[in-house]
């Protein structure tokens, strides 16, 4: 087994860099379908451009490098406490070379590990099988959308859809009422993986399961089969686009798995996953632990497509300015600004997300904050000599902040944040007030934002970790949309209402 940590290691790579062929032809799908010009045309190009950018120089896909899960199928013998002692080691060694981003925090100290290692993480599920060789399975799936999994307890009163009962129907409703829930939040369009039954522990497990299956399997069980199809005719005409801007492509793939309940309980649990859906495997030759085959299609066998050739629809009707600003950033600045204009930022920005505005509500700044942006991102960072480097920075989401944001920007004098998936009323209200803006940065296009920052000139909050810290950016041309304004606009608001409208026209039954 002298060659399985370097399997493990390199398995651990492809699947943070390199997205697979079928996950890749499913967002070419999504680029066909959004409207060329559109807000959601641009992100999903910009989704696009940073798979290729990944690939390219074998760097995260997206910041967010998730939860590594392990599914292990192994012969009888194999010794599992050195298979763990290696995958851990491999973990770590990855760690260290920025292709994950130290993820593990104590839950009662706040402590990073700083290694990716701590209780319970990696995930490690062993299964024994009658086979030969050793099959691994990894999925890397971030923080921002598995906050957007979600467990029914059938039945319920759904949102929208009224009446969901313990019957086919009622699992239609919260699969739909899943993807509605979810927005632009959770980086879509996603996929989706159902579980329905179990308990609430197996249910989602069963759920995540699915996210191993291909994009383009069948689904063996006719009436899943049947309702898989359904779901993928019909989550699209919700309207919620690719990063929730309003648009035609919300759901890339909808995997559904049953299996026996309780009398008194039935779940429907669903995993949702982004469109960095990053999952890969492989099997092993159990002697020397070498790799055999991969599971999934390699993503070099995809490119991406050009975007240029899709634009075969209908000219863009959406208006758009761009603005070069240069930061610090005035109050007149940001009132000029209206949802859906560009803006391109060039200037000093800091990072800071949940650990910055618990802190900053009772403390001062360490730096001056008048007229800064604040960017919520917890990047991948690597020290080379007394040098910081980005390796990949793309947006968290924001909604998290929202508690503290409107209260900070007063307090400080920021005049933007940037972010993902917006923010709410209490935030809204305080951009009016203050004059400030909010600006949504693509989320997981960690490599296209991280060739924006020219340079790192200092950082506050290292005790943070290194994804919570306040980092001194200097950025050349990072682009982003105005999506939430001075003026009380809000596109977020404004997609939820109408998709909480569409979804109310599939009330009623259809199984
Ligand atoms: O933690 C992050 O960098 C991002 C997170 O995955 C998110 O989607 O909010
Ligand atoms: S930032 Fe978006 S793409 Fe990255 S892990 Fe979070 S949800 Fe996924």
């Amino acid at each position: 087994m002298q060659q399985f940590q370097e399997s493990v290691y390199d398995l651990i790579v492809q699947t943070s860099t390199v997205l697979p062929a079928d996950v890749r032809r499913a967002i070419n799908r999504a680029k066909e379908k959004e409207n060329a010009g559109t807000r959601a045309a641009l992100a999903v190009s910009t989704i696009s451009d940073n798979i290729t950018m990944a690939e390219e120089q074998l760097s995260p896909i997206c910041q967010d490098t998730g939860m590594p899960t392990f599914i292990i199928h192994c012969p009888a013998g194999a010794n599992q406490l050195e298979m763990t002692r290696q995958i851990q080691a491999a973990i770590v060694q990855a760690t260290k070379d920025g292709k994950l981003r130290p993820n593990a925090v104590d839950s009662i100290t706040g402590t990073n590990s700083g290694d990716n290692l701590g209780e319970g993480t990696p995930v490690i599920h062993y299964e024994q099988w009658e086979r030969e060789e050793i099959e691994i399975k990894l999925i890397l799936k971030g923080g921002g959308c598995e906050n957007k999994n979600i467990q029914y307890s059938l039945p319920a009163e759904l949102e929208g859809l009224g009446k969901a009962g313990r019957d086919l129907d009622g699992i239609r409703k919260c699969i739909l009422h899943a993807v509605y829930q979810a927005q632009g939040q959770g980086c879509g369009a996603g996929f989706i993986g159902v579980g329905i039954g179990g308990d609430r522990t197996t249910g989602y497990e069963l759920a995540k399961k699915q996210l191993f299956r291909k994009v383009d399997d069948v689904n063996p069980h006719p009436d899943l089969q049947k309702l898989e199809d359904y779901v993928m005719e019909t989550a699209d005409q919700l309207g919620i686009g690719t990063m929730g801007f309003g648009g035609e492509s919300t759901l890339l793939g909808c995997k559904i798995g049953a299996m026996h309940r309780l009398p008194a309980s039935f779940f429907v649990s669903v995993a949702y996953n982004c469109w960095a859906y990053r999952r890969q495997g492989v099997t092993l030759d159990a002697k020397t632990g070498a790799i055999q085959e991969w599971l999934y299609e390699q993503g070099t066998a995809q490119k991406m497509t050009d975007p240029e050739m899709n634009d075969v629809h209908e000219p863009d009707t959406e208006q758009r300015r761009e603005f070069k600003l240069q930061t610090p950033l005035s109050e007149e600045d940001v009132r000029q600004l209206k949802v859906g204009d560009v803006v391109l930022l060039s200037g000093p920005m800091y990072t800071g997300r949940d650990a910055l505005h618990k802190y900053l509500v009772d403390h001062d700044a360490p730096v001056d904050l008048n007229g800064s942006v604040i960017y919520h991102c917890g990047p991948v960072m690597m020290q080379e000599d007394d040098k910081w480097i980005v390796k990949a920075a793309g947006p968290t989401t924001s909604i998290r902040e929202e508690p503290y944001q409107g209260e900070i920007m007063k307090k400080f004098g920021i005049r933007a944040v940037i972010g993902k998936g917006g923010m709410g009323p209490k935030t809204l209200a305080a951009l009016q007030e203050h004059g400030g803006v909010y600006l949504n940065a693509i989320g997981g296009a960690a490599q296209y934002y991280a060739k924006t920052i020219q340079g790192v000139h200092g950082v506050d909050f290292m005790e943070f970790g290194i994804p919570e810290a306040m980092w001194h950016l200097e950025v050349e041309g990072f682009a982003a949309i105005v999506t939430m304004d001075a003026h009380g606009n809000s596109l977020h608001a404004e997609v939820e209402k109408d998709s909480l409208a569409r979804l109310a026209k599939f009330k009623d039954p259809v199984f």
